[in-house]
């Protein structure tokens, strides 16, 4: 990953991400384009995506997860062994996303929620989850589902067999790292000192999955990625409206009822996958400048979809991706071991929650 400055507050202009309907036709191409260019692309909401009562369900549990006591969370903590790898609630701070430059750790807190086997959580459930186990499960697998339809129009779009990464993603064939995150990026009001400049909500840092899935409410802006040129552009929450955020909060009701479309992009599997033609782009969350005052609280919610396991990282066998890796010089060089995606996974996270140095290899 390309590790970056912390940067001054938001004064980033905003970036035209494409927004795409994914069942035109001409959707593999806009997709490839949008990836290779961008790596994020907004999918329209329509019939192919996903029940937009299920998505303001979801955030009406987050919200009422992190207004709970510290007990109720710190019971299903990410440190406790009932809640297993990468699972479990972590409290603020307890992430440094960009490790190399960051100060004190991410301004947020967040939940993890890995795979289920049939209607249950495969980790313990804090009370305000609990009993909404098999409506959570329902909308991972609607995450799931929208993931592999985007998975199956890029390789349509690669010229490979179109369930060359789908057959990679068949949660009936074994275990993944695929994770549902609810996060909670909370207002500075009250809060000890934010330093300017150093302290940051989520740190710089590619995904490390295949693809994610952000949703992300109208008011609550802050999301920024890393341009080619290397500055940093803010990600609008409703790409509909000019102005981003503020605007969107004028045109809904503020409660996310109106249908967003869903911000995909693309993880370091992906990218690595393809030689580098889809593109990781490094992101980051900042403090709106308003929210240093103050300001709002923040939720998002990423669903990391992650390849099977046992899946091999080996480059795509697409002519396009053939020839892009032997043009810009990023076609991947296999060693003698193959790396699995549990492999990588397992490094990217100990990096994450500071048990071992950057990995070496799968980097930008
Ligand atoms: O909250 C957001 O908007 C982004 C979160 C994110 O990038 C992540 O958790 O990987
Ligand atoms: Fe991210």
């Amino acid at each position: 990953m390309a590790s970056s400055k912390i940067a001054e507050p938001s004064a980033a202009s905003p970036v035209d991400i494409p927004v795409i309907d994914i069942s035109a036709r001409d959707a593999p191409n806009q997709l490839l384009d949008a990836a290779a260019k961008f790596g994020f692309v907004f999918v329209e909401n329509n019939e192919a995506g996903i029940d937009a009562r299920q998505i303001s369900h979801m955030f009406d549990l987050s919200r009422d997860l992190f207004q709970s006591p510290t007990e109720i969370k710190e019971a299903c903590s990410i440190n406790c062994n009932k809640s297993g790898k990468n699972k479990g609630w972590l409290s603020m701070h307890t992430e440094k996303l960009d490790p190399a430059t960051q100060k004190r750790g991410d301004f947020k807190e967040a939940f993890n929620i890995g795979e289920y086997k049939g209607d249950a959580a495969q980790q313990p459930l804090p009370d305000p989850l609990a009993p909404h186990e098999k409506a959570i499960g329902d909308f991972v697998s609607s995450c799931h589902t929208l993931c592999n339809e985007i998975l199956r129009l890029f390789a349509v779009a690669l010229e490979i067999p179109p369930d060359w990464f789908t057959s990679r993603h068949d949660r009936t064939k074994g275990p993944s790292g695929s994770v549902i995150r609810l996060l909670y990026y909370p207002t500075m009001a009250g809060m000890e000192e934010v330093e300017d400049g150093i302290d940051i909500r989520a740190g710089a840092h590619s995904d490390y999955g295949s693809v994610t899935l952000l949703f992300q409410l109208p008011g609550q802006p802050g999301l920024e990625i890393l341009t080619p040129r290397g500055t940093w552009a803010s990600v609008p929450v409703d790409p509909s409206s000019t102005q981003h955020a503020h605007d969107a909060l004028a045109n809904s009701n503020g409660h996310g009822s109106r249908t967003l479309p869903i911000l995909v992009n693309i993880g370091d599997l992906l990218s690595y996958w393809t030689n580098n033609l889809l593109k990781s782009t490094v992101h980051r969350v900042v403090f709106p400048t308003d929210a240093q005052k103050g300001g709002e609280d923040r939720y998002s919610m990423a669903y990391f979809c992650h390849p099977l396991d046992d899946a091999e990282l080996v480059s795509v066998p697409s002519k396009l991706v053939e020839e892009y890796g032997a043009r810009e010089g990023t076609a991947v060089r296999h060693g003698k071991h193959t790396l699995t995606a549990r492999d990588h996974l397992n490094e990217r996270l100990a990096a994450t929650y500071g048990t071992k140095n950057r990995p070496q290899g799968i980097e930008e």
